[in-house]
């Protein structure tokens, strides 16, 4: 059946056009961003999700989406979206992170020379029949000194863009790199610092913990007294109040926000005061960036849901689509290895160590340790999935623990995946081979080679002759048909194991016979 996904926000057209040619179905729905009950009731049929920043993915919207398995944003910002929430439910959310960068940066810049001239204000004066030219005075910014708080993709366009006006750009942004300051042009400065100097401050940062109201009545104190301030990226990075108060006064000479602490924006404290220009969220609204990132959140939803590549994931790690083909096949081997040893452990796991060998080494390990712990923590939890099982490990403090190496032993590649529990360490390791199907290779340390089918049994015993036999004729009176057996042994006489895969599940008195022979230690139906 084809996946189906919702857009309920403004999107380019492009958007249906790129689902329809990737055969998914897709309804255009705008209106369901703005109503949550109408959205809640029809979430459940879809299995993606394609939204602006109207529609708020709220905890509530990702438990009725029993189907959904991607989020995509058109854009950047995701505080729209309860991440935490999908990520525990398994479903990934994607953004457009440069799609519309650049588009941003300018309306930063417009909006910087909007104030400084005054120009909305000029332009309803003029249109009025009023011919205000003394009223107007403006202020240039060749040689003034920009601040930027944040310096990332829209903060560097925003640099480049100032330095090519003339202006002297200053950076506050702990992530910014010496390297990275020195390539754009800017001076990496504290917050203070920049606060003491610039002539105009422009925000370029995500709305978190430690950026919420970063400009506050105290910053806005440490600010040049006719300082202008621009804010093209989050409502709640400057305290509204204080800024209104500070227009007022004549301290803070003008401001420009796009954005507002409460959006849609009908009513606000900073509306109406002094060279205040607002606009409503427009910073991403051009065609061309509106067309970017329509593309982009289609085929990227697209390629997750038709061929299982994931590109601009907050949620987990990047697949490519060149890389799937070669990748999928070791994702599958490594969730089988996952589920292999999951299966067999029944106290609290401690540690998953991953040894990646060989070529297996040069992949994406991310992906391929996602999907082990996968299949370690399947049989213990109702639903988990690539994108939940990294986070639901580091919630049960499960240590993770990621070796490569280049190749050693008779196998080109392999992976070898140890649980380590209270009690003991249990490791298999298994390939791919070139008919691209996992084989288990090793299982606790005792070479053996094995398929892997829908119903397998493991028994650890004692090498001693008459086990195949009495056990094969318990399976026989079953009515079992043995599939494939595989065998393998510390050495003659000592630990043995067997892996058989069988054309039916084993009934529980047949597992219970088994079990009760004498050279039996372990009898283990695996599902895979
Ligand atoms: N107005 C709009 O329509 C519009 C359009 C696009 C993006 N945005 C918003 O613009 C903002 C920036 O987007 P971006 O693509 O440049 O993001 P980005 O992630 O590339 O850059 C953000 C920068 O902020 C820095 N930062 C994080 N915490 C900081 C802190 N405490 N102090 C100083 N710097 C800090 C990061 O190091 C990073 O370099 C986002 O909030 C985004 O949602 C708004
Ligand atoms: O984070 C973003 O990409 C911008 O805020 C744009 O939001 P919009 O897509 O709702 O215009």
């Amino acid at each position: 059946m084809a996946p189906r996904v919702l857009i309920s926000d403004q999107l380019s057209d492009a958007a249906i056009q790129i689902f329809k040619s990737r055969g998914v179905e897709v309804d255009f729905r705008p209106e369901l961003g703005k109503d949550r009950d109408a959205l809640l009731a029809v979430i459940g049929l879809y299995d993606g999700l394609a939204i602006r920043s109207a529609t708020k993915v709220t905890e509530k919207v990702i438990a009725a989406a029993t189907n959904l398995k991607v989020i995509g944003r058109a854009g950047i910002g995701v505080d729209n979206v309860d991440i935490p929430a999908a990520t525990a439910k398994g479903i990934i959310v994607m953004n457009t992170p440069f799609g519309n960068a650049i588009t941003t940066a300018e309306h930063a810049i417009a909006m910087m020379f909007s104030v400084a001239r005054q120009i909305p204000e000029a332009n309803g004066s003029t249109q009025a029949g009023k011919w205000e030219k003394t009223r107007f005075m403006g202020v240039e910014i060749t040689g003034k000194v920009l601040g930027l708080i944040g310096c990332g993709n829209i903060g560097s366009i925003v640099a480049e863009r100032a330095i090519g006006l003339k202006m002297k750009v200053l950076a506050y942004d702990p992530f910014l790199t010496a390297e990275r300051a020195l390539d754009l042009g800017v001076e990496k400065v504290d917050l203070d610092g920049l606060l003491a100097r610039a002539d105009f401050i422009s925000l370029h940062t995500p709305l978190t913990e430690k950026t919420r109201n970063i400009i506050s009545a105290d910053a806005l104190q440490k600010t040049k007294r006719g300082v202008y301030l621009i804010n093209c990226a989050r409502g709640g990075l400057v305290d509204e109040h204080a800024l209104r108060a500070a227009l007022d006064s004549g301290h803070v000479a003008g401001a420009a926000f796009d954005v507002f602490v409460e959006e849609p924006a009908k009513e606000n404290v900073l509306f109406g005061a002094p060279n205040m220009v607002c606009t409503p969220h427009l910073g991403a609204s051009t065609t061309e960036a509106q067309e970017n990132v329509a593309l982009q959140v289609a085929e990227q939803i697209s390629d997750y849901l038709v061929a299982g590549a994931v590109s601009n994931a907050l949620n987990m790690p990047s697949i490519t689509a060149e890389e799937a083909p070669r990748l999928v096949p070791f994702v599958r081997l490594a969730e089988q290895l996952g589920s292999f040893a999951g299966q067999l452990t029944e106290t609290g796991i401690k540690a998953v160590r991953l040894e990646y060998a060989g070529a297996v080494a040069e992949m994406n390990t991310r992906a391929l340790t996602a999907a082990a712990l996968t299949g370690v923590l399947t049989p213990l939890l109702q639903t988990v999935n690539m994108v939940s099982a990294p986070s639901i490990a580091r919630d049960r403090n499960i240590q993770v623990e990621e070796v490569r190496r280049g190749q050693t032993g008779a196998y080109e590649t392999y992976i070898r995946l140890t649980v380590v529990t209270d009690r003991q360490e249990r490791s298999v390791a298994g390939t791919v081979f070139g008919d691209g199907k996992p084989r288990i290779i090793q299982v606790k340390g005792i070479n053996m080679e094995a398929g892997l089918g829908p119903h397998m049994v493991y028994i650890t015993n004692e090498d001693k002759p008459g086990f195949i036999g009495r056990f094969g004729s318990l399976l026989g009176d079953a009515g079992i048909n043995i599939a494939t057996f595989n065998l393998g042994r510390t050495e003659p006489g000592g630990d043995a194991i067997a892996l058989l895969e069988v054309d039916g599940e084993v009934p529980a008195d047949t597992l219970a016979a088994i079990s009760a022979l004498p050279m039996v230690k372990q009898v283990k139906p695996l599902r895979f």
